[in-house]
């Protein structure tokens, strides 16, 4: 049996620059999408190196209760379709992408599917998909929060939608992952301001296509899926490159080389934005045949940069700000006030309670220099707040993170792997 981790958890101070390599597990993002493919696919597809995390095996369970058969048992997991027959009861925890995935695929179930999901999750956005489902002629019942039910009839007719997608490329990601098994396909048009995230939407069209699925995106803001079979897919999940970030970051604070193994030499994750993020920061960043490679500097500095296409990136990269030796400013993600938490405000809380200097703007964070101290860096149920925690704790004496075991939403035994790096 394992200990329990104490609460707030004092996560290891690095006194010595870290020289490391590392394998991390899959990625969320392509797992989640690679299970809701495979379970509206003509045959059997198997989902290689998935993650194993509390919000892939949501989307197992999820799937699985409507009607597909997900073996989640090995590292290799093989998903079989099969109708969507019955009533079921969907958890979507705190995973947006269960959210927001699944009721469109709830159209095509004979049944009543119930969704529901952490109290925080009550507050996240999902209103504009259902507001779309039932343009699309879905039964979905009324308002536009968590709890809500959709009341499938076997099909979808599909065709043309117009959706304001400016709080979550999501929404765009999960019509279009249904799309193809409408009668009429999908259409889909975003109506408002910028998406933020592309690059999710981008991973989206590519996985489809993978499953022959035929996608149109030449004109921007708009996605039009045609109408025919998804065939099933041997999909080899590469490491997740955001969670990357915490172990990168490592070697940034510490002045020490941290590798991370397998990294894709092309990829549709936001993560690997953090090459050019670091690389700008001061640090020495190289992707070869090991994996990729980042060295820290001796100066960390500052950056003045828009995270809009890569928003899940800005708990660590402001925390590594709040480290740096020259102001940061964080602009373009106001949409993350409606990730896990409003994350603009908890960081700046969090990062000024231990002496950063923070100003919180409505799309973003100026952070300048200041010498931190110790302290409870509390994370609001949000993975990458308890990252954003472990950093600072281990370039500053004194800090302890509470909940780190809210890092389980994507990566199991996140503080045992993190404390064995020393
Ligand atoms: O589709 C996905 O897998 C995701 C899309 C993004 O969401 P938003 O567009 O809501 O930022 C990202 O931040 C999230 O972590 C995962
Ligand atoms: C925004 C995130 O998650 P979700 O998939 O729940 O939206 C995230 O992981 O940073």
């Amino acid at each position: 049996m394992t200990t329990p981790l104490a609460d707030p958890w004092p996560a290891p101070r690095f006194t010595a620059p870290v020289d490391v390599t590392v394998s991390l597990p899959g990625s969320k993002s392509l797992t989640n999408r690679a299970l809701v493919l495979a379970a509206l696919a003509e045959g059997p597809s198997v989902v290689r190196r998935a993650l194993h995390s509390r919000d892939t095996l949501l989307m197992a369970q999820a799937l699985t209760s409507l009607g597909a058969d997900v073996d989640t048992s090995g590292d290799d997991w093989a998903v079989t379709p099969r109708a969507f027959d019955r009533d079921a009861s969907v958890d979507c925890g705190l995973a947006g992408t269960v959210m927001r995935f699944v009721p469109p695929l709830a159209g095509l179930s004979t049944g009543t599917i119930d969704f529901d999901g952490d109290e925080h999750m009550r507050n996240r956005p999902v209103g504009e998909i259902l507001t779309a489902l039932r343009s699309l002629g879905m039964d979905v019942s009324e308002g536009d929060r968590l709890p809500f039910a959709v009341t499938g009839s076997g099909s979808v007719q599909g065709g043309a939608v117009v959706i304001d997608a400016s709080a979550s490329s999501q929404f765009v990601s999960a019509l279009l992952l249904a799309g193809a098994r409408y009668d009429q396909g999908l259409d889909v048009r975003h109506d408002g301001k910028p998406v933020p995230s592309l690059p999710h939407i981008e991973m989206t069209v590519a996985m489809l296509r993978q499953h022959g699925v035929d996608v149109d995106d030449s004109d921007a803001n708009r996605w039009v899926v045609a109408p025919g079979l998804i065939a099933p897919v041997d999909h080899e999940i590469e490491p997740d490159l955001s969670n990357a970030a915490p172990f990168l970051a490592l070697a940034a604070v510490t002045g020490g080389s941290v590798t991370v193994r397998d990294w894709p030499a092309e990829t549709h994750q936001a993560g690997n934005e953090l090459r050019e993020i670091l690389t700008r920061m001061g640090c020495h960043v190289a992707l070869g045949d090991d994996g990729l490679t980042v060295k820290g500097p001796e100066r960390l500095e500052g950056i003045d940069i828009d995270l809009h296409d890569v928003g899940e990136l800005t708990p660590c990269v402001a925390a590594l700000c709040a480290l740096a030796d020259s102001p940061s400013h964080l602009r373009g993600v106001a949409h993350i006030r409606a990730h896990e938490t409003d994350r603009l405000a908890a960081l700046a809380t969090e990062l000024g309670n231990l002496g950063a200097e923070v100003t919180e703007h409505d799309d973003g964070l100026s952070i300048k220099p200041a010498p931190l101290h110790g302290g409870v860096f509390r994370t609001y149920a949000d993975h990458r707040m308890a990252h954003a925690g472990v950093i600072i704790a281990a370039a500053v004496e004194g800090v302890l993170v509470e909940n780190i075991a809210t890092t389980a939403k994507t990566f199991p035994d996140f503080a045992e792997f993190w404390a064995g790096l020393r």
